[in-house]
């Protein structure tokens, strides 16, 4: 069904819904800077699901010249240069809430805007969803107890093989494991979940960046990859088993590498792609070389979702000096994914390059 909807669309520029995140952080920001750049109009349609007064808040806070304009009717959305076409879908108008501080409010208002954004995409009302951040602590004062988008994006679309690939400058990184306390992860790195990623890194690189047989660099957990079991030995116990049986499924992917020097190698295009075993083992190099312009996208659902590589900064939201980068770079890879899946469902197969 999808397969159709997209030979249907055809070359319509596509329709992009925004999630304006978490109401009290900079999301209504850098949406309303993302916006205002003519660059980012050109080639898809956008569409902010969020709070209409937040929207026009976060607009008069920055003398923005463009206005929000509500829509009432998703399957007519359109919108001149200078309008911000909103569709906000909490029942009650959201108006009195403190900027910069977690509340359960604008925890679940965050929420609705993601669950909204779903509906809409499995509707084909939307093309794809673009994530402005949430507030974690928020949504789950809310009451809403999920680690992330990521996860509830799995719940909401019944999906059972999700993971979390982050692109930013040469890498492109995907995640074994997303918000896990350190002293729990040991748990949490199965052979299950490691080769689980690898498949989800194999995937994205060939369907979404078309490499033909992608290589994967697989990231080993202990200094010096264990040093052969003298600090550590889940590098023998689980990690090169998991690569094991990926090579099976014939995947390119490598033994267990020291995680110091892999990442400088994936820069330099020794891969195509890596393995991170945890949330920082991966993040830090990516922010170190691109914190501004990275970008999130969900793998494995059957909607397309980009999001923001940063967060909902609630030390400077309000203040109008949020960098809209990563908010332009997610949505300018979710236009060029929509029109990857729409040439794929035209020829009926996959575009690769290697
Ligand atoms: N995509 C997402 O939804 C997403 C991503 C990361 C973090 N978060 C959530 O955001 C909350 C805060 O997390 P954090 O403090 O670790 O990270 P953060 O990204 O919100 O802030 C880290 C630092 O970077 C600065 N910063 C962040 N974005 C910026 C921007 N666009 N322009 C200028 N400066 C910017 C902040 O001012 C702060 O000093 C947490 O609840 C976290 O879970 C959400
Ligand atoms: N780990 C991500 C980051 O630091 O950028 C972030 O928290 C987003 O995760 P979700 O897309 O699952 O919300």
């Amino acid at each position: 069904m999808a397969r159709d909807r997209d030979r249907i669309a055809g070359d319509r520029p596509p329709l992009l819904g925004i999630t304006m995140g978490d109401p009290a952080g900079i999301g209504p920001e850098v949406v309303a800077k993302a916006l205002a750049k003519a660059s980012v109009r050109r080639g898809c349609r956008l569409l902010v699901i969020g709070s209409f007064p937040v929207m026009e808040r976060a607009l008069k806070l920055l003398r923005s010249p463009l206005k929000a304009v509500k829509v009432t009717d998703v399957g007519l959305v359109s919108a001149g240069p200078k309008q911000v076409p909103v569709w906000d879908p909490l029942p009650q108008p959201l108006d009195s809430f403190e900027i910069g501080k977690a509340a359960p409010e604008t925890g679940a208002a965050s929420v609705s805007f993601i669950t909204e954004a779903v509906r809409l995409a499995e509707a084909g009302l939307i093309d794809a969803m673009v994530t402005a951040p949430i507030n974690k602590e928020a949504m789950h004062m809310g009451g809403y107890r999920y680690p992330g988008h990521t996860e509830l994006l799995a719940d909401l679309t019944k999906s059972t093989e999700v993971g979390m690939m982050i692109l930013g400058g040469p890498l492109k990184i995907m995640f074994t494991t997303t918000h896990v306390a350190l002293r729990e992860l040991p748990e949490k790195l199965t052979v299950t979940a490691i080769v689980k990623a690898i498949r989800l890194a194999d995937l994205a690189l060939r369907e979404s960046f078309c490499i033909r047989k992608p290589r994967i660099g697989v990231a080993a957990l202990n200094p010096h990859a264990g040093e052969h079991g003298l600090f550590g030995d889940e590098e023998q116990t689980t990690i090169q088993p998991a690569v094991a049986q990926a090579r099976l499924a014939g995947i390119d992917a490598s033994d267990p590498l020291p995680a110091d020097t892999l990442f400088g190698k994936a820069a330099r295009g020794a891969y195509d792609g890596v393995v991170a075993l945890y949330h920082d083992q991966g993040l830090i190099p990516l922010k170190l070389v691109a914190f501004g312009t990275c970008v999130n996208m969900t793998v494995g659902l059957p909607i397309i979702r980009t999001s923001v590589d940063h967060g909902t900064a609630y030390d400077i939201a309000g203040r109008g000096v949020a960098e809209p980068g990563s908010l332009l770079e997610a949505i300018k890879l979710a236009a060029q994914l929509v029109r990857i899946r729409r040439q794929a469902a035209r020829t009926g197969s996959r575009r690769t390059s290697r």
